[in-house]
């Protein structure tokens, strides 16, 4: 580690105690820019990545609300306005128990990064809360949504911050969020994204971060001349991005044969079929049911339970291609990334937002695996959620063909960006540093530009 990162880190960790994911995500951009730092050093005398650090403003509030029978419940809210130099900020809103500043900072970190490699003008942020959607009645999170943008309406706007869904968050809960926005603002404007088709939302929104994950695969897999037909894939979560890289992996004849959630994990060696996808998208989306009744349902699959006293888990230790992760933060440690090594694994194209560990990512690295990292692989979705942005300010939708169409180009840029910028700095064909170059060059640029704020 050199002196720079070091010194960053010491700080860093001193000033955001008890943040480790933040410190995480910290840490590996600084490793990859120390190389940008030795050839100019303009950005290192204008504090350019302390700056980004800390976040130009956070925001946390009370969540009152009343549940079905009548007692009041308190959640804690948060919006991360981590950094506009090139936009509004932009990212989405997490409602999950596990919700914390740190871990809302650094996904608002990751976001300022992603942003920018999606070429569009869009800074970064991030919100959500420590509810739990999970076994809720749709009258008990639509109140929950009401007293939540109840606050945060102050402090969004169509120009200022426009949040989307992540975990926990889909179509309903924006549904909710946007309707009690438009009531105390009395505007109709495109401060949300993610919304329904019927009042503003963009055709391939709910696919985009599924679908860009697999076109991010595609483009690393053409370098080795390859394509996902006939590949055996591994994809975790059961949720959004799972569903549609699900989708997607089917539509170009790739074999998917194992699907999460936080009770465990299902492995169908026969593979998940269109049929079976269905059964899926049903029993989370609509029944909001566990994935082991997946297991029940096809006699093909086989459900683990999750077991917290293993170090690693299972599911990475099965034979295949190619993984996806797309379920949560740190699903894949070192020992499990050395697993999906030996059974063959050659890619990786993450869907979620840092699913693997510092360790897991040196083994990737180490073996020569095709390691999109998520600030790369998943950024087709706040990419279409730009693209929702422009159809909203034009008052004027795009066909499915016109948005699908712009996607690709998008993945396919962004994936030039990181082979690029990973050779340009001495590192051919790592995606890491592709990724957090390449997304911190126009940031960093634009902030020399505006001066000392
Ligand atoms: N929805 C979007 O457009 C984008 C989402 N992402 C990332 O993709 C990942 C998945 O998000 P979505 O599919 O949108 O959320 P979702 O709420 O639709 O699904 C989340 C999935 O992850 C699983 N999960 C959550 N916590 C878990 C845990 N502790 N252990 C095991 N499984 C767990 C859930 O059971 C569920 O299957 C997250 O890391 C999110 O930040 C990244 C870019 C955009
Ligand atoms: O669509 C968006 O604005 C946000 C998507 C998101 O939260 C992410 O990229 O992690």
């Amino acid at each position: 580690m050199s002196t720079f990162v070091e010194d960053l880190m010491a700080e860093v960790k001193a000033k955001n105690p008890n943040e480790p994911e933040f410190h995480q995500a910290v840490l590996e951009v600084a490793e990859s820019l120390a190389l940008v730092y030795e050839r100019h050093p303009e950005y290192r005398s204008a504090k350019i990545l302390e700056r980004i650090i800390e976040p130009e403003r956070v925001v946390m509030f009370r969540v009152p609300w009343l549940d079905d029978q009548g007692e009041v419940q308190i959640n804690r809210g948060f919006r991360i306005e981590m950094n506009s130099a090139i936009g509004p900020y932009k990212g989405g809103l997490r409602f999950h128990p596990s919700v914390n500043l740190g871990i809302l900072k650094f996904l608002a970190f990751e976001q300022v990064f992603k942003n920018s490699l999606t070429t569009l003008p869009m800074g970064g942020g991030k919100g959500g809360s420590d509810f739990d959607p999970k076994g809720k009645s749709d009258n008990e999170v639509m109140r929950f949504c009401q007293s939540f943008m109840t606050e945060l309406y102050r402090h969004i706007g169509a120009n200022t911050d426009v949040p989307a869904g992540d975990i926990g968050v889909g179509a309903r809960e924006i549904g909710y969020l946007f309707g009690q926005y438009k009531r105390i603002r009395n505007e109709f404007t495109g401060v949300l994204t993610g919304k329904g088709i019927n009042w503003g939302g963009s055709l391939i929104r709910p696919e985009a971060t599924g679908y860009g994950a697999v076109y991010f695969a595609a483009e690393m897999l053409a370098t080795r001349g390859e394509t996902l037909e006939g590949k055996v894939c591994l994809v975790s979560g059961s949720g959004n991005v799972a569903q549609y890289t699900t989708e997607k992996l089917l539509e170009l004849g790739a074999k998917v044969v194992t699907l999460s959630d936080s009770g465990g994990f299902i492995y169908d060696e026969e593979g998940i079929t269109r049929e079976k996808l269905d059964f899926v998208m049903e029993l989370k989306n609509l029944r909001r049911g566990r994935i082991k009744e997946y297991a029940e349902e096809f006699k093909s699959a086989v459900y683990t339970p999750a077991d917290p006293n293993l170090d690693h888990n299972p599911m990475w230790d099965i034979k295949a291609d190619c993984a996806f992760p797309s379920a949560t933060q740190n699903e894949i440690n070192g020992k499990d990334a050395e697993n999906m090594v030996k059974n063959g694994v050659f890619l990786v194209s993450e869907g979620a937002n840092m699913p693997t560990t510092i360790e897991g990512v040196r083994v990737f690295l180490e073996n020569n695996v095709l390691y999109g990292p998520g600030k790369a692989a998943n950024a087709g979705g706040v990419a279409v959620s730009g693209l929702e942005m422009v159809q909203n300010s034009m008052r004027l939708p795009w066909s499915r063909e016109e948005v699908d169409n712009r996607l690709r180009h998008i993945m396919k840029s962004i994936h030039k960006t990181c082979v690029e910028t990973a050779e340009r700095y001495g590192t051919p064909g790592n995606y890491v540093n592709g990724a957090n170059i390449g997304g911190f060059l126009k940031v960093a640029n634009a902030m020399l530009d505006q001066g000392v704020v």
